[in-house]
């Protein structure tokens, strides 16, 4: 296959350190080539090599493709009426899943492989290149594996969530919930996940339950991350410490041994801002994370009830002016953090022999991601290579 040049690159971001200075690795004047769908060279532009063909950046900055490692994609319905209650002052809680467990179990495949394509889309055009699909709205057997099955058509980073919250036929048998979720609905879904995930917050699971939930998880094949500390403190964080989950998600509410245990693990904290946007919630605390030395992811969390957002800009702005990170922190949580977080190194980073996944911003700088909110900044994506 032949090599081919992106050039008049303002800003390379690589996310490697040895490229360039900065937590960013950011080259300035660069240009990059890719091969077979891989970076094979990258620096500065009066050093390129000659290639087959060339693309210019017009002078715009080029990050790797956006990491978007939590998302609940398969669903159907909305909860608008959800949230115009939660503006008025009415808190979250996390029943209001039920009604888009219901309107998910009566849609047709062909309505939520439609909708995974169409949120996938808006996803890709705002810059990410690699995401994370929980299941989570079907809670039955049959529900949760047509979930992973349709997600598993998209990507490979799928995860088993039937611990989400407890469906309301089982409200007066919890532990008989568990016990089918631990036995034959993780036997159906395992084949089609990666990774098992459970909500432990109050209104969902609690600690034994989740404890539960994860071990089954890790001895069918999959790698625990979870839900915690979203909505109070609680056990969440230092559950996926103690289980070494990949990540723990929301991170809201925490103690200081809950950094200090996250401090000293390789548990990554993602965090997920346009949750507390769309439940009017406090933020979390990502300088207090970032100061204590936690590896900090940034996730959409796409989905019907807390953040109906695809757009991974808006959280990298909302990382900036509401809990503590610079414009250059929030850019690598949401790229090397989300790779991190789903324990990738072929992506998040630009360096040769990685994924050529990026995207090109039609600003000079990825600064401008938080600077310019709510502007589309992105000009173009390539997957594996290519223009997308
Ligand atoms: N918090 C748990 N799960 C989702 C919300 C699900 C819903 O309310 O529909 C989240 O990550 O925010
Ligand atoms: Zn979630």
């Amino acid at each position: 296959m032949s090599a081919v040049l992106l050039d008049d690159i303002a800003s390379l971001v690589t996310n490697d350190p040895a490229a360039g200075p900065g937590l960013l690795g950011e080259v300035r004047g660069a240009a990059l080539v890719v091969e077979d769908g891989k970076v094979a060279w990258l620096g500065p532009a009066d050093r390129a090599p000659a290639c087959d063909a060339g693309v210019s950046a017009a002078g715009g900055a080029v990050l790797p493709g956006f990491v978007d490692s939590h998302t609940h994609l398969v669903f159907a319905g909305d909860r608008l009426s959800d949230f115009v209650g939660r503006m008025s002052g009415r808190p979250y809680a996390p029943d209001g899943i039920a009604s888009t467990v219901a309107a998910t179990r009566a849609a047709p495949d062909e309505i939520l492989t439609a909708n995974v394509a169409r949120l996938l889309g808006e996803l890709r055009a705002g810059g990410v290149t690699t995401v994370e699909v929980k299941s989570g709205y079907g809670l039955t057997v049959a529900d949760e594996a047509r979930a992973l099955m349709i997600a598993r058509q998209f990507t490979a980073e799928t995860t088993f969530l039937g611990a989400h919250v407890v469906p309301t036929e089982y409200a007066a048998d919890r532990a008989a919930y568990v016990d089918l979720v631990t036995g034959p609905m993780l036997a159906a879904a395992a084949p089609h996940a990666r990774w098992i995930d459970v909500f432990c917050d109050r209104g969902a699971f609690d600690e034994a339950e989740a404890r539960a939930v994860c071990r089954a998880g890790r001895a069918a094949g999959l790698t625990p991350r979870l839900h915690g500390n979203q909505l109070e403190p609680g056990p969440g964080v230092r559950l996926a410490v103690e289980i070494g989950a990949a990540s723990v998600d929301h991170c809201t509410h925490l103690t200081d041994a809950d950094v200090d245990a996250l401090a000293n693990s390789s548990t990554v904290a993602t965090l997920l801002p346009g949750a507390e946007f769309s439940t009017r919630a406090r933020y979390p605390d990502a300088r207090r994370l970032l100061d204590a030395g936690v590896t900090v992811a940034l996730a959409t969390d796409c989905n019907p009830g807390t953040s109906y957002t695809t757009s991974m800009a808006l959280c990298i702005a909302l990382a900036v002016r509401e809990m503590g990170m610079t414009p250059a922190e929030a850019v690598h949580a949401a790229t090397a953090g989300g790779a991190r977080a789903l324990q990738r190194d072929d992506i998040g980073v630009l360096r040769p022999g990685a994924r050529a996944d990026l995207a090109i911003l039609a600003a000079p700088d990825v600064g401008y991601l938080a600077y310019r909110p709510g502007v589309p900044l992105v000009a173009a994506v390539w997957k594996d290579g290519r223009p997308v």
